[in-house]
């Protein structure tokens, strides 16, 4: 079989995708059912580290493993509230991956942009208007463009595993853990080592809904206090499009990994990025987060809720009238430069 017959099948046939409805729940099930006594068991952190670990090996193999840590009172983990994974959990009415319309480059072995034939750093010139001249990534895989959308090398390409356009998409590869703050709830903190500029960190993982769901679901989250809802409505979509629509919304209150735990900040230290990889629908990018400046080792990480600061159209909405009205809350980021208030 050659190549071109092999690719055209797989676009034929994609890689099977997570179902919302067929999300696991046994595990949060049986631990909810026990009585309180046991729930508060301190053993019960090292069943939530290991859930980590077996829902995690087969897309992070590299990824150190992650820690929950409470110096602060003696809840032994996170509420057993959702599933833990790095997948994105499609709803009934979101389209599977399209992976007809993807586009893959024919290089062999590592890809090389200066010979020009590369599909891939050719489209991501396209879309960084010619500012960087191939891949979104320098040499040592961390983020170089910090504008744009980025398209990873994908399934359907020619290029080896080791090609320097993949990065998101072997995982996470730094150290970091859940651990409990003194007014934030729990949130993210690095391990004891630096974490430079561009590094990847995870994907916003959960359930990717319709638009339409998140609104219905935000009503009870905002009631809750809490919101694990992201929408997709990044500039590269909305750009010359006076009519574009929020289309998909993550949700990572059911489903999500240890990004669901990061704190907003009012100076962050992380963003997230679209990030194509299987998956030609301009609308459903992963949620990717990156490192915006080095983080220190033990540093907490934290994005802001408002948005990337390099997007213009930044959420900042919300009643200035009552800063703490039903969907803010008064920020504890102790940055500076602190607004004051965040998203609940
Ligand atoms: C997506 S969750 C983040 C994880 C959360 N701390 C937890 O324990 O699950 C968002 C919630 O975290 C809290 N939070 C996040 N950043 C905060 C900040 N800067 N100040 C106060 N509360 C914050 C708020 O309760 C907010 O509704």
């Amino acid at each position: 079989m050659s190549w071109r017959s092999y690719r055209a099948n797989l676009a034929n046939f994609p890689p099977k995708h997570s179902l919302a409805k067929n999300l696991p729940h046994s595990l949060q099930d049986l631990i909810n059912s026990m009585d309180e006594s046991s729930r508060r068991l301190l053993g019960m952190r090292h069943v939530f580290e290991a859930a980590i670990l077996e829902n995690t090996s087969a897309d992070e193999p590299e990824a150190p493993p992650i820690q929950v840590i409470n110096d602060v009172d003696d809840d032994p983990a996170p509420p057993w509230e959702f599933h833990y994974s790095n997948q994105m959990w499609h709803t009934d009415d979101v389209p599977a991956p399209d992976m007809q319309n993807l586009v893959s480059c024919k290089c062999i072995g590592k890809c090389d942009p200066k010979k020009g034939n590369c599909a891939c750093a050719e489209r991501q010139k396209q879309q960084a208007n010619g500012t960087i001249l191939d891949f979104a990534y320098d040499r040592n895989r961390r983020l170089k463009a910090f504008e744009y959308p980025i398209f990873e090398c994908n399934e359907l390409c020619a290029c080896g595993d080791d090609c320097r356009n993949r990065v998101v998409q072997h995982g996470r590869m730094v150290t970091v853990n859940i651990t409990k703050t003194v007014d934030k709830g729990w949130g993210v903190f690095a391990g004891n080592k630096r974490i430079p500029t561009g590094t990847f960190i995870g994907i916003y993982a959960g359930e990717l809904i319709t638009d339409a769901e998140g609104e219905e679901r935000g009503i009870k989250y905002d009631q809750s206090g809490r919101t694990y809802l992201f929408d997709l409505d990044f500039h590269h979509l909305k750009s010359g499009n006076p009519n574009w629509t929020t289309k998909y919304v993550v949700d990572a209150y059911h489903a999500g990994n240890f990004t669901r735990f990061l704190n907003h900040s009012c100076d962050p230290n992380c963003s997230l990025y679209p990030c194509y990889v299987n998956e030609a629908n301009i609308d459903k990018p992963h949620l990717a987060i990156f490192a915006l400046r080095d983080i220190e080792p033990f540093e907490e990480i934290c994005f802001s809720y408002w948005g990337n600061p390099n997007d213009l159209d930044g959420d900042n909405d919300g009643d200035e009238e009552n800063p703490l009205d039903i969907v803010h809350s008064r920020c504890k980021c102790g940055a500076s430069n602190c607004t004051g208030r965040v998203f609940k």
